[in-house]
């Protein structure tokens, strides 16, 4: 386990959920609950139409705002897409990359994730960069070589970047929005192995300083025991992250539950 701070990143994930209205009630009611707290980071990635809305309400509680997608050029003909500049215009510090409803449902290659991840880097945008087996690849033991496939695709283009220029979010494909989490020996075995992919890949200040967070069907009741685990530093949430005082929960796990 490394020693270096890895402040706790506890993310919402609200995928095509939410008027604006309701996310501002919600960031209301999940501010009262949880304050600006310093030892943990709070971000919430709403629909686009969201977040430029959402940016002062989301400064004044000092909370993250996050895109769910992006496209890697800075500009053009590219109809229905958005640009790394627009984004970092609404206030947005971080944008997710590669998740797997892009690339299963929307079909999105692997060779994009690598020009977003890249195209993010080099425009300041912090990529949350999604990676995840699913169900039949596990099965046939094929995990480990999927999360290198999809590791070396999406940093391709990147020469070594600053530890808290980029987030790795393990998120394995049968475990989202289906209630049945990876056990949390399951996920820190998994981010075990992307630390040590980032070691080899960069360096070791980049593997012990990047943040790795969970993903799939995180809840209240299962968050103390993951975040309890050493490689993990955070969660991504879909389901759970829609209503305040379940996310509220969330972002207040406590560690000593734990077994790790
Ligand atoms: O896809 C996810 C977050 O990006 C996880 O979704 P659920 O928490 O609903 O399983």
């Amino acid at each position: 386990m490394s020693t270096n701070a890895r402040t706790p990143l506890m993310a919402a994930n609200w995928k095509m959920h939410l008027s604006v209205a309701e996310a501002i009630s919600f960031i209301a009611a999940l501010h009262e609950r949880v304050g600006s707290s310093q030892d943990r980071e709070v971000l919430i990635a709403p629909p686009f139409t969201h977040l430029w809305p959402l940016r002062e309400t989301m400064a004044a509680a000092g909370f993250s705002l996050a895109a769910q997608n992006c496209h890697w050029e800075p500009q053009g003909a590219f109809t229905g897409e958005v640009s790394l500049s627009m984004i970092r215009e609404t206030g947005c510090r971080y944008v997710i990359v590669g998740h797997s409803e892009r690339r299963h449902i929307f079909g999105e290659p692997d060779e994009w994730i690598g020009l977003k991840t890249a195209a993010a880097l080099a425009r300041g945008v912090v990529p949350i960069v999604c990676i995840g087996e699913k169900i039949e690849e596990r099965e046939a033991g094929l995990t480990e070589e999927v999360l290198q496939r999809q590791l070396t695709a999406a940093l391709d283009k990147v020469s070594v970047p600053s530890a808290d220029a980029l987030v790795i979010a393990y998120e394995p494909v049968w475990a989202i929005g289906t209630g049945k989490t990876a056990t949390p020996q399951q996920a820190q075995e998994a981010h075990a192995f992307v630390r040590q992919w980032l070691e080899k890949r960069f360096d070791k200040a980049v593997a012990n300083g990047v943040r790795i967070l969970y993903g799939g069907s995180v809840k209240p009741d299962n968050v103390d025991d993951l975040m309890a685990q050493p490689d993990i530093d955070g969660a991504l949430v879909g389901g759970a992250s829609l209503k305040a005082s379940s996310f509220a929960r969330i972002v207040q796990f406590t560690r000593s539950a734990g077994n790790g």
